[in-house]
């Protein structure tokens, strides 16, 4: 299958911080990939990369088989960083215009803005728009010139739950189009709803690539949750909180967990074993990776 986008043993530093360490990635064609990751793990550095707003320190970055630095690559690709500063005075039609202007063969104003549910805000002032309203608008914009790749930082900041699923029927519609995606995300649900593959980054360093069923599985943490007043410290948590009035651990071996906590003979009731959510995964990973680091050092 084509690879339209590649990181191999991909290096970038700020300074003493090392944003990415040996990222080594392929985006191909069709795909719709999510980058999870938390806070400061280095997926806009990536983005960056892929999008050549900013060169590796070390390793190699290709756009579309070359330099991703390249205008006529650049202009086959979409992108909405974090944070878009649109023309306040501007119409919305007036933007989607000025944006269209500037690839051979653009989507038509209406089919775009209708696809994110904008197509009653054409005659709008950018001013005028709800802080949702302009999110929906900056994605739209990464679609406006049939790109076959598009990178989203963090589409949904800020959208409420209604505003969420249409753009999220906007980017699937695309892909089911034969589009490729690679979006970033703090909404763990948003990876689950999306993608098929998800790379996990922590850290600066991939941490899993895989389905979003694999890394669960992979990472085979079950959360043990329960009622008691307190608990003495059991082997195998990796982490705990406190929820409505239960306790929830989560641990790798919960059989382990349960004989220890018996064992202890601390009062519990309502036991319950589940398997975790995506968000929990991807904690246990990052701790998983941070103690590495840390036995290394
Ligand atoms: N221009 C910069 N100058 C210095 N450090 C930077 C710069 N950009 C990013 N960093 C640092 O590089 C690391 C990775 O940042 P990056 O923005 O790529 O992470 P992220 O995963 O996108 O985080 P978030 O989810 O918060 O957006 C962080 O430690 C950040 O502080």
């Amino acid at each position: 299958m084509t690879i339209l986008a590649r990181a191999v043993e991909a290096g970038r530093r700020y300074g003493d911080v090392l944003a990415l360490d040996r990222v080594s990635l392929d985006i191909r064609a069709g795909e719709l990939v999510g980058l999870l990751g938390p806070n400061g793990a280095g997926k806009s550095t990536l983005i960056n990369l892929f999008v050549g707003l900013r060169r590796p320190s070390s390793g190699t970055v290709e756009l579309l088989g070359g330099s991703p630095t390249d205008p006529a690559r650049r202009r086959a690709i979409g992108m909405t960083p974090q944070e878009t500063g649109l023309p306040e005075s501007l119409r919305v039609g007036e933007i989607v215009d000025f944006v269209s202007a500037h690839f051979p063969d653009p989507v038509e104003r209406g089919e775009l803005l209708a696809r994110f549910g904008l197509e009653d805000l054409a005659r709008r002032q950018v001013g005028g728009l709800s802080g949702g309203q302009r999110r929906r608008l900056a994605v739209a914009l990464a679609f406006a010139g049939r790109p076959r790749l598009v990178f989203l930082d963090e589409p949904t900041t800020g959208l409420d739950v209604e505003a969420r699923r249409t753009l999220w029927d906007g980017i699937r519609s695309f892909q089911q189009e034969g589009g490729t995606v690679l979006v970033t995300s703090h909404y763990l649900e948003e990876i689950e709803a999306l993608a098929e593959r998800v790379v996990v980054i922590g850290h600066g360093r991939v941490l899993a690539d895989d389905t979003v069923a694999a890394v669960r599985d992979f990472v085979g943490v079950r959360k043990v949750s329960l009622t008691a007043a307190d608990l003495p410290e059991l082997p195998g948590v990796l982490g705990s909180e406190h929820r409505d009035g239960r306790i929830e651990l989560l641990t790798t071996d919960p059989d382990r967990l349960v004989v220890e906590l018996v064992r202890s003979g601390a009062p519990f009731s309502g036991l319950e074993i589940r398997p975790t959510t995506l968000e929990e995964a991807f904690l246990a990973l990052t701790a998983t990776s941070g103690q590495k680091e840390t036995a290394h050092a």
